[in-house]
């Protein structure tokens, strides 16, 4: 005989049991209906690379903070932006069509006709010749064409464009097209009058001030933040040296040559060495183990370079090394050029900022935001000191124009007290 109050209790189990089962079914059918909603993203994504998003063209770095904002919107306007690189390219090319990187794809008749059936070389790389384009509106590009030798290949040229149409920013060279026809395949990137920062070191011609060095610095800085710090996901360059460093015609710099590129989430995989005798960094030499820190080791180079026009090629290492082991031991090696013509107490300072990023241990270089603002504490030393001799020269004239107030005072008054 089975009591009521028995039923109840198997009642309440039962409806225990039930509740239980359909929650457990609603969790697993949840779960199901995510992986498989996921699964369909997946594969709807495939088509378009996973290369880094773009996030802004300006201001990724902290430093750019209230006191220098306004600086920034000015100069904002003194870099063309991809969208009119892009546009006179558009006006003059109809039947081009968008990557799935959003770059534009050019016919080749009209690289063709652009580049006066590329007549006017403007450098060779390892990649190819690099060719000078201008359009009849006036635009000007620079064109490289891989060479169907090319050491690297295709595989970095896709690199290439997929990498560059997520990443814009004022310290990066702006890919504005690209063209794969007639078996050749061209880069189309915006021009760098300037050329590169190692024919301006180490040519003659044109002499590199100490405040246009500082500045220099300072955007490949920027540009570095912006590829480590500001790209989603971070980039490391993996082949920064002062040929990848390239001037615009205010001598802004911008980094170049993103073929050997390397997304940060691929990090710790173990791939061939890559990068240039000179600039590589020894930790990833002898790990074969890629990290940011390895780009901070070779614009630690970049640094020093700028400091002594020396080339790494040429044992910069060893008289960086010497510098070292003194406080005012850069002033020894210090580029002839710029003896007389800049303040010591900045390049010391930019000396030492160079040695950390040069440092054995990995964990004692510093990250490139750290970089920037060390950097840039420099420039701001210098305009407050600018400030402050411009306020001293205010507060000269100042006193002097009250003194001749005064004795006007004391003469008029002289001239009352005459009267009287
Ligand atoms: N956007 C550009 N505007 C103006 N000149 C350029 C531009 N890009 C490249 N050049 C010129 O072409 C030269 C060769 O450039 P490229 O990037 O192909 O090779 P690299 O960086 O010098 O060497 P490597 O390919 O071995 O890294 C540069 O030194 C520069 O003078």
């Amino acid at each position: 005989m089975v009591h009521k109050g028995d039923l109840v209790v198997i009642g309440i189990c039962v409806g225990l049991a039930l509740g239980i089962l359909l929650a457990v079914l609603a969790f697993f059918g949840i779960r199901w209906y995510k992986k498989h909603a996921y699964l369909r993203r997946c594969a709807n994504d495939r088509s378009v690379p996973t290369h880094p998003i773009r996030i802004n063209g300006f201001g990724t770095s902290t430093e750019f903070s209230a006191s220098l904002s306004n600086s920034v919107a000015a100069k904002a306007s003194e870099y063309p932006q991809k969208s009119s690189q892009v546009s006179w390219w558009a006006h003059n090319n109809k039947d081009r069509f968008a990557s799935a990187s959003g770059i534009p794809r050019y016919p080749y008749k009209d690289i063709q006709k652009a580049t006066q059936n590329f007549t006017t070389i403007l450098g060779q790389g390892s990649f190819g010749p690099v060719y000078k384009a201008t359009m009849p509106t006036g635009g000007v590009a620079a064109v490289k064409v891989l060479a169907s030798d090319s050491s690297q290949g295709e595989r970095e040229f896709q690199t290439e464009v997929s990498l560059l149409g997520r990443l814009h920013h004022r310290n990066l060279v702006n890919l504005i097209g690209y063209c794969v026809d007639k078996g050749q395949h061209m880069l189309i990137y915006e021009f760098m009058s300037n050329g590169s920062l190692a024919n301006l070191l180490y040519s003659e011609g044109h002499i590199l001030g100490w405040e246009e060095r500082l500045q220099i610095s300072l955007d490949i800085s920027h540009g570095i933040e912006y590829l480590h710090e500001g790209a989603v996901p971070p980039v490391i360059h993996r082949d920064l040296k002062s040929a990848n460093i390239l001037l615009d015609h205010s001598m802004r710099a911008k980094v170049a040559d993103f073929g050997l590129s390397k997304e940060e989430v691929f990090d710790g995989r173990k791939s061939c060495l890559k990068g240039t005798y000179g600039y590589m960094d020894p930790a990833y030499m002898s790990t074969n183990k890629l990290t940011m820190k390895s780009d901070i080791y070779s614009f630690g180079i970049i640094i020093f370079e700028l400091i002594t026009a020396i080339h790494p090629q040429q044992n910069l290492m060893e008289y960086v090394d010497l510098a070292g082991m003194s406080p005012d031991g850069v002033d020894e090696i210090l580029d002839k050029q710029l003896v007389g013509g800049c303040n010591i107490e900045e390049v010391r300072e930019l000396a030492r900022i160079g040695h950390k990023c040069l440092h054995k241990s990995l964990r004692k270089r510093p990250s490139i935001g750290e970089v920037t603002q060390a950097i840039l504490k420099i420039k701001q030393r210098r305009l407050a000191k600018e400030d402050t001799m411009s306020f001293a020269d205010g507060d000269f004239s100042r006193v002097m124009s009250r003194i001749e107030d005064q004795q006007i005072e004391l003469s008029k008054l002289g001239g009352l007290n005459g009267e009287a």
